[in-house]
């Protein structure tokens, strides 16, 4: 081949047995055949990738950008997968046109190097498997996998090398882990030998950087210059000397090793030398020539990487002469000299090692990043966007914790269910949500068959009797999507409120009717209570056992699913039991109802999958939606105490706020830490507000963007967008915001996972209807104080802080304890219909706009399973208002001795307890007598305590 070639300096170098290799690559380069001519023309004998590479090229290149469409269009892929299967191809194309110097060099040359996620340099077995993927993916034998020198590599090179995989070791600077290196080299082939297996057709090259040495080096050196070092001369004397001096040495202990008999017997068995090959050898430093680290380093046995630029300027005006081992005694002198003269090599070989997997890092956070971006245009109005407008100092707070983020790999980490991302609890027992759409898949049919049953039977309503995670997702589903055509509609029944039971059963026909029962643990008492209640009406309704009509939704082994056998239900759908409540949506608990309500069960699946793609381990924090969500969330709350994150949402999926509240409350509000969720108060004007707030808009389609929230974002408070481009995104949004809660709780420093403080209540409740069961009344209680309609009822602590005088004085007195980044929280335990949800919302917005605080609007028994835990485990900044009253109308509850009117009176009791123990400031008035005057009377109250103030 090179007879054939036109004499340049660069042609030259072959005679003094060097190959030349190109540290470049890119689609189009090899696509339109310049390789190819470089190949010819210049002797180019190998090619050399690395991430920062790979980034120039795939996030610059808009050649990709229809790769990428193809690849979308043969299925769905991450970031990762995508980055791998653009830059595999380019090497597969790449070795196809090095491949004729390949065979004609007998596997000497012709390689092209794909090197190893640098996020793995220090993981030795992962480096391995790594190296084995790309190896088998790209296939051909001309390829080199590149793995960084660091200590932990060193055995997956020695193995990666036993197993026959060419191996480029990069980023070695230090001559003592250049002999490790080569070490490992020997003891692979060695192994290989032993077992027999050839040994001839392995290539390796160890990388020695060169040129980033002298950078560090002489800036050492003309700082001391600089501070007139007393050594100054002798300092300006090593001034772009050592970094070759350095490679010089590196080359001296390669003939050396190449001389030995050890060597010598691998060579008998046709092995082939691990050759050096100069690294980094563009000049940085323009005092010097630009082919300096060219010129000096040429010598037999060895190649050259160069960029472009230094390529061309070799060819231009190099001298092509073999000095390689000239000079041998200076080299080893200019060493012994920089260590005289503390220059510390060996530290600086060791922090650029560190450097150089970081600024690898870097890069390859931006490719991957500038992948995301990509796959995020070709999928266009597919995937949901999340956009965050944060201000200047949240938002550098939330890149740098992005950032740690990458270098500690947390992401990865939670797709590998590592607890350590959290409290190093039990947290890897409660990620089986990352594999929702998987498992999902893998039940589809029953599924399927499901919503053809209800179809087949003419069901007209389907009727949800769950509570917390367990109905506040198919609410959202049912509220979002409606009712389709000819389908039934779906009822989601999560109260004890009598009236409310009634209402529900107001407007159901039992005997045209599916019920399921859901609860994970199968032993909450509202669904066994409701279950009792409307299988004694279903009963009623068809005059025979009505087991055909019911289906339970239910983890396996649960005391449900046991009840469910017992009366023959007709389906029973199993919960995973590594999925806590809030995070189920995506499980059987809400695609069961969402099947029997005749939802495409498929396609929120594959939906959701775009979305667990966009967060998968592979795309970098700031690109990743679901952990830059959770870091702004996270950061927000723990350093500038904006802890009451806002929903802001278009109306059509607005039911998602109530759902969110359950996820961020009870993952985060726990330990005296936590998000605290404010769903559905009405936007107001920029003064309203303190500066504890994130505001989250939940936007559908092209709606313009809110002006409120516009000014809310130009008054400096922190706006994210979650953008959804039609309603079926809401699955999307499920699962980032689940992700973005497991991230901020580790921000946080919780197990995002468990709900401690709502366990509590449970217990307090029980106690009650026990007591009442026993009794046939709920144990006495007195009011402090009564006035008119209105009684008041408090614990001791409470109550010395509220007085006893008149209603109005003692609302005053509670509102007056309410400060800046506190909230209030009205929690009614009244039927949870329009003027009720109207009558809480007038309350809570006069409050927020006398008092300046959050405002959260509840009903009870529904929010205990929600919001409960972070009233009582999250930070002490609520000031709570419970409202109980007595029943028009208490509803029996078949086979128990309490009624619903019973239940929901402990609930509310339960509640108050555990507020009070956890010293929360918290008030309970009662209204006795028809409940429309009483709450138009406290309304009236706060009003006037308002204006007062
Ligand atoms: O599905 P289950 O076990 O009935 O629980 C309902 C809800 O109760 C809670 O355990 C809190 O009380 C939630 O976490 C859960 O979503
Ligand atoms: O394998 C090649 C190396 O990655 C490359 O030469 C590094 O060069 P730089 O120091 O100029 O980045």
């Amino acid at each position: 081949m090179e007879g054939t070639l036109p004499e340049t300096p660069l042609t030259g170098l072959a005679r003094h047995g060097q190959s030349i290799w190109l540290d470049f690559i890119r689609r189009d380069f090899v696509e339109d055949g310049r390789l190819a001519a470089m190949v010819k023309e210049d002797a180019l004998k190998g090619v050399t990738s690395n991430p920062a590479i790979f980034e120039q090229a795939i996030g610059h290149g808009a050649e990709y950008e229809e790769a990428v469409q193809a690849l979308l269009e043969t299925g769905s892929l991450t970031a990762g997968e995508l980055y791998e299967a653009l830059a595999v191809e380019d090497i597969r194309q790449a070795c196809q046109v090095l491949r004729p110097v390949f065979d004609e060099t007998n596997g000497r040359d012709g390689y092209v190097s794909l090197e190893v996620s640098p996020y793995l340099a220090h993981d030795s077995k992962r480096s391995l498997e790594e190296a084995r993927r790309l190896w088998q993916q790209v296939d051909h034998p001309n390829v080199m996998i590149k793995i960084p020198a660091t200590e932990e590599a060193i055995p997956a090179i020695e193995q990666a090398i036993a197993e026959g995989i060419n191996v480029n070791v990069t980023l070695l600077f230090a001559i003592g882990m250049y002999k490790k290196v080569l070490e490992a080299y020997l003891k692979g082939l060695e192994t290989r030998v032993k077992a027999g297996l050839p040994v001839g057709h392995i290539g390796s090259v160890a990388s020695f950087f060169v040129s980033r040495i002298d950078g560090r080096i002489d800036a050492r050196i003309d700082r001391r210059i600089a501070a007139e070092d007393p050594e100054s001369e002798a300092l300006k004397a090593l001034r772009g000397q050592v970094a070759i001096a350095n490679a010089r040495m590196a080359y001296q202990h390669y003939l050396s090793v190449i001389a030995s008999p050890r060597w010598q017997a691998l060579a008998a068995k046709g092995a082939q030398t691990q050759r050096l090959l100069w690294a980094s050898t563009s000049t940085k430093d323009k005092a010097y020539r630009d082919v300096l680290y060219v010129e000096e380093l040429i010598g037999t046995d060895t190649v050259n990487t160069l960029p472009p630029r230094t390529l061309e300027a070799f060819r231009d005006h190099g001298v092509p002469e073999g000095r390689l081992v000239q000079n041998v005694d200076a080299a080893r002198k200019i060493l012994l000299e920089a260590e005289r003269l503390g220059l510390d090599l060996d530290g600086v070989a060791t922090t650029l090692l560190e450097e150089g997997v970081a600024a690898f890092e870097v890069a390859f956070d931006g490719l991957l990043g500038a992948v995301a971006a990509r796959r995020e245009a070709v999928l266009g109005e597919r995937l949901m966007r999340v956009s965050l407008a944060l201000s200047g100092e949240l938002e550098n707070a939330v890149v740098a914790a992005g950032k740690s983020w990458s270098h500690d790999g947390k992401v990865r980490r939670i797709w590998e269910r590592d607890a350590s991302v959290w409290t190093n609890g039990p947290e890897s027992k409660w990620l089986g949500w990352l594999d929702v759409v998987k498992n999902g898949r893998a039940a589809l049919e029953a599924y399927e068959a499901l919503g053809r049953e209800v179809k087949e039977r003419g069901y007209s309503d389907v009727l949800l009797l769950a509570m917390g995670g367990s109905s506040l997702g198919p609410e959202v589903l049912e509220e979002t999507f409606g009712r389709v055509s000819g389908g039934p509609k779906l009822h989601v029944l999560d109260s004890t409120d009598p009236q409310q039971v009634a209402s529900f059963r107001k407007a159901i026909d039992p005997a045209k009717t599916l019920f399921i029962v859901s609860s994970k643990s199968g032993s909450t008492l509202e669904p066994n209570i409701l279950f009792a209640y409307f299988w004694d009406q279903a009963e009623k309704a068809l005059g025979r056992s009505p087991s055909e009509h019911f289906v339970a939704v239910t983890d396996p082994g649960s005391s449900l699913e046991a009840l469910a056998k017992e009366r023959g239900f007709a389906h029973i759908f199993h919960g995973n039991p590594e999925i806590g409540g809030r995070y189920s949506v995506l499980s059987a608990f809400g695609l069961a109802p969402a099947a029997a309500a005749g939802y495409d069960v498929r396609a929120l699946l594959d939906s959701t999958q775009l979305m667990i793609e966009a967060c998968d381990a592979s795309v970098p924090p700031v690109t990743n939606p679901g952990v830059n969500l959770g870091l702004a969330l996270g950061v927000a709350a723990t350093s500038f105490r904006r802890d009451k994150v806002t929903f802001v949402a278009s109306q059509k999926i607005a039911s998602l706020g109530a759902w969110l509240e359950q996820l961020l409350a009870e993952s985060t509000g726990k330990n005296g830490t936590g998000l605290i969720p404010i769903d559905g108060e009405p936007l107001g004007t920029p003064e309203v507000y303190g500066d504890d707030r994130v505001f989250v808009e939940l936007r559908l389609g092209h709606e313009p963007v809110n002006p409120g929230l516009k000014a809310l974002r130009e008054a400096g408070h922190p706006v994210v967008t979650l953008h959804l481009d039609d309603v079926s995104q809401i699955v999307q949004a499920f699962f980032v915001f689940e992700f973005a809660t497991a991230v901020a709780g580790s921000v946080l420093g919780i197990n995002p996972f468990d709900q401690p403080d709502v366990e509590f209540s449970k217990v307090e409740t029980r106690k009650l209807t026990k007591a009442y069961a026993e009794t046939g009344h709920l144990p006495e209680e007195t009011p402090f104080a009564k006035d008119g309609d209105l009684a008041f009822y408090a614990d001791e602590r409470n109550r010395e802080a509220l007085g006893n005088g008149s209603a109005e004085t003692i609302l005053k007195a509670h509102f007056d304890r309410v400060g800046k980044n506190d909230y209030i929280g009205l929690l009614a335990y009244i039927e949870r219909n329009k003027a009720h949800i109207a009558w809480e919302q007038t309350v809570r917005t006069e409050l927020r706009d006398q008092l300046h605080v959050a405002t959260a609007a509840q009903f009870g028994p529904r929010f205990l399973h929600s919001t409960g835990q972070a009233y009582k485990g999250g930070p002490n900044s609520g000031v709570f208002l419970q409202v109980t009253a007595d029943d028009a109308a208490d509803l029996p509850i078949p086979g128990h001795a309490y009624s619903f009117g019973v239940v929901k009176a402990a609930q509310a009791r339960g509640d108050f307890d555990v507020l009070a123990a956890r010293g929360r400031r918290a008030l309970r008035v009662h209204i006795a007598g028809p409940l429309h005057a009483g709450l138009d009377r406290l309304a009236q109250l706060v009003t006037d305590i308002l204006k007062g103030a």
